[in-house]
């Protein structure tokens, strides 16, 4: 059975996109406890964690993933606050920056991974639109305080690379993988 280890809906959504055969299995990791040297290590080390801690049977594909913002080689996760999830937004404002995931498949006790990266542009914003966008709410449970498939559309000029990528998966590139370890029934 394939089991996705994460409590992100996105996540949940995108797979469907591949496969309806899955279980889902959230795995609580401390992710403050994981640390690397960039930005792609990270959400590398972090996909994998997240995999290794959930519970599988022997046979079981288990799929980890992590999204991060990087700017300018510094990682933006959940924002905490407002304060930060305003920060976040007025840093992207007429400029790009990356969005990585990771994706971790462990099968057997082997871990096959890859880390996707997309570059996304953001119109020039101003003021009353980032105060505007953070009182919606919608900025505290994404990476980089943004929903590109929600309200920050608007704000979203260009993408280079994968979509589904910044939305927390990468369906082509993981659709090929579990292809590639026979995990798709
Ligand atoms: C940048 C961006 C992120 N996101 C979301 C996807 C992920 O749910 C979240 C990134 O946080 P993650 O820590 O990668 O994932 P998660 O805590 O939501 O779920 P889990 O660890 O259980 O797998 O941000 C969007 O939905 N749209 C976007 O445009």
């Amino acid at each position: 059975m394939l089991i996705l280890a994460s409590g992100s809906p996105r996540r949940r959504e995108l797979l469907q996109l591949i496969t309806p055969d899955f279980e889902v299995a959230p795995s609580e990791i401390d992710e403050r406890a994981v640390s690397a040297p960039t930005p792609r290590a990270l959400v590398a080390a972090l996909a994998e964690a997240k995999a290794r801690a959930a519970a599988a049977r022997p046979g079981d594909v288990v799929l980890g993933c992590d999204t991060v913002v990087d700017l300018d080689g510094r990682v933006l996760g959940k924002p905490a606050d407002r304060a930060g999830a305003e920060a976040m937004l007025r840093a992207y404002s007429g400029r790009w920056h990356y969005v990585h995931t990771g994706v971790c498949a462990l099968k057997d006790g082997l871990a096959h991974g890859f880390v996707e990266t997309s570059k996304v542009f953001f119109a020039p914003l101003e003021e009353d639109e980032i105060a505007a966008y953070a009182a919606t709410g919608e900025p505290y449970d994404k990476a980089g305080a943004y929903a590109i498939q929600g309200g920050a559309a608007r704000f979203v000029t260009r993408v280079e690379g994968c979509y589904f990528n910044v939305m927390g998966l990468p369906v082509s590139s993981l659709y090929q993988l579990l292809r590639r370890l026979d995990a798709l029934g």
